[in-house]
């Protein structure tokens, strides 16, 4: 039994007044085609783990909501709040390139949509019980995983990349069998919108053109209303699905993070990041690096992600062939056209990213064949990625003993030491061209290169903790990554969380089992 770590609900009181929220669910609204209305199937015994008070604030609701007496309830699968919508979507989707049929929320249930100061949200659970979309599984998430979705949510959205958020964690007892037997447990997340490339594939292999089109009219009209201008809405959309691919495809290299299960089904309309299950961050740099375990052919490696993206974006784009008002070929010369800016933004939006990683103020064509080169070397004996950039802003761009000792903590991860310092003459050399002051270029690199990222092994402790009943850690490991860019020396759990991973850490495997 976990151990109850917040007051118990109906004992606490909160001055959130859920009657005062408007509910809507305009992706139930569309009709039956496109899920089913249905309640969830609670975890039995619930209790709250965690709530994200930052993802709180942004619904405008107060940190304490959860006290309200029927907020447990509600997030650990129903009864929901009054007024909600709850509402099961169908989509389908291509699972490692092949089709894989429908799919559709097996686990996930779309509580509705609520105003807020950021506008709309949607506000969804998952593993809240069983769908019509759950084939053979059991509708529920168990506590490793839904662990790992609430902290990465919120680590993400901490580093400034686009995600789905996770609002609240909720732990049950309730049995689950995977490989081992293991509990089940809720998140409640929150975004935008949780459309996907496969809610428009699915329409479009069923035939259902008017269904595909409510669904483009949907999302132009809630998130993308500049499309509906175009001659052609459906180019336009997926212009915009293209372009915010790409930045998120920038984002997620630029930091060193695996998806893990990039299937069209898991690739959001609006470009955030979703579905937090096998994904990794790099420890030791290496690009054929891949975090799923059940990837066996590394289609979804570290390196061909944002191959990955544009191949997801095609399938995309055949979706939306008959959505365009011109014969078939020509249709598909249109949303082909319509991905190509895919191509530019990438390599641009990446080059600024790594650029500011150097704490560079100016372009030169040349600085890039400087970042290949530190990458190169890193791979060379897998430096770890997220200390390499953290360390490298300590450096000294003023010349002397001085300087040699700014460098030691960043050249000291590096076996190579004479490569190294070959290539960091190079950079400092090109710190000084551009007339860089040091503490200026410190504080910059210092905001876009974290101390701290989810490593696997941190999150394995705090499931381990949290299944013995103890969420201290699981909190605590919140707490730092919300601040991911924040020095915080005399913390020792801040120290802990970014030292180099422990020898264990390599042996973790996380697979698709969620
Ligand atoms: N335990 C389960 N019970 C029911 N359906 C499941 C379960 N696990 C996965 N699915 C379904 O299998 C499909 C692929 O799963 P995948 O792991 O990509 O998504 P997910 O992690 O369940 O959810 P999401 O993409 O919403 O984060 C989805 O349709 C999902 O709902
Ligand atoms: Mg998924």
């Amino acid at each position: 039994m976990l151990a109850p770590t917040l007051l118990p609900a109906e004992t606490a009181e909160t001055a959130f007044d859920p009657s005062a929220l408007t509910w809507r669910n305009r992706h139930a609204g569309l009709g039956p085609a496109f899920g089913r209305a249905m309640t969830g199937q609670p975890v039995s015994d619930p209790e709250w783990l965690a709530t994200s008070d930052e993802a709180a604030a942004e619904l405008g609701w107060p940190a304490d909501w959860w006290r309200h007496p029927l907020a447990l309830d509600a997030h650990a699968g129903g009864p929901s709040w009054p007024g909600s919508q709850p509402f099961a979507t169908v989509y389908s989707g291509h699972q490692f390139g092949v089709w894989a049929g429908q799919l559709g929320d097996g686990r996930a249930l779309l509580l509705g949509e609520v105003d807020t100061p950021h506008g709309p949200r949607e506000i969804q659970l998952k593993g809240s019980g069983m769908t019509p979309y759950s084939r053979r599984a059991d509708g529920r998430a168990v506590l490793r995983s839904s662990i790992r979705e609430y902290l990465c949510s919120e680590a993400m959205h901490a580093l400034g990349i686009p995600t789905t958020r996770a609002l609240a964690l909720v732990g049950s007892p309730t049995l689950v069998r995977r490989e081992e037997i293991e509990t089940a447990a809720v998140v409640t997340r929150t975004a935008p919108s949780f459309i996907r490339f496969g809610h428009f594939e699915h329409f479009c292999h069923h035939d259902q053109h008017a269904a595909l089109r409510q669904l483009m009219d949907h999302v132009i009209d809630a998130h993308l209303p500049a499309c509906r201008e175009a001659q052609h809405p459906a180019a336009a959309l997926l212009e915009c699905v293209a372009r915010r691919t790409a930045e998120l495809m920038a984002h997620w290299q630029a930091v060193g993070f695996c998806h893990g299960v990039m299937n069209t089904d898991n690739m959001s309309i609006l470009g955030l990041t979703i579905d937090y299950g096998p994904f990794g961050f790099l420890d030791g740099f290496d690009p054929g690096h891949i975090c799923n375990h059940s990837d066996d052919r590394g289609r979804y490696a570290y390196a061909r992600q944002p191959q990955i993206g544009w191949w997801n974006l095609h399938a995309l784009a055949q979706a939306l062939v008959p959505l365009v008002d011109a014969p078939a070929e020509a249709a598909a010369e249109i949303l082909g056209a319509a991905l190509e800016p895919y191509r530019e933004v990438f390599p641009i939006a990446l080059d600024a990213l790594m650029r500011a990683k150097l704490g560079l103020a100016v372009d030169r064509p040349e600085d890039r064949v400087l970042i290949e080169d530190l990458l190169q070397l890193m791979a060379t004996t897998k430096v770890d990625y997220t200390l390499t950039w953290r360390r490298l802003s300590a450096v000294s761009s003023v010349e002397g003993r001085e300087a040699s000792l700014a460098a030691g903590p960043v050249r000291d991860l590096f076996l190579d030491r004479a490569a190294f310092d070959a290539w960091l003459n190079r950079y400092l050399a090109r710190l000084r061209a551009e007339g860089s002051d040091d503490a200026v270029r410190r504080r910059r690199m210092d905001r876009i290169n974290p101390a701290l990222v989810l490593r696997n092994h941190l999150a394995e402790e705090a499931i381990r903790a949290a299944r013995e009943g103890n969420v201290d850690v699981l909190k605590d490991l919140a707490r730092l990554l919300r601040q991911p860019f924040d020095e915080l020396p005399d913390d020792p759990s801040w120290r802990h969380a970014t030292a180099l991973p422990p020898d264990w850490a390599g042996s973790l495997e996380v697979s698709c089992s969620s």
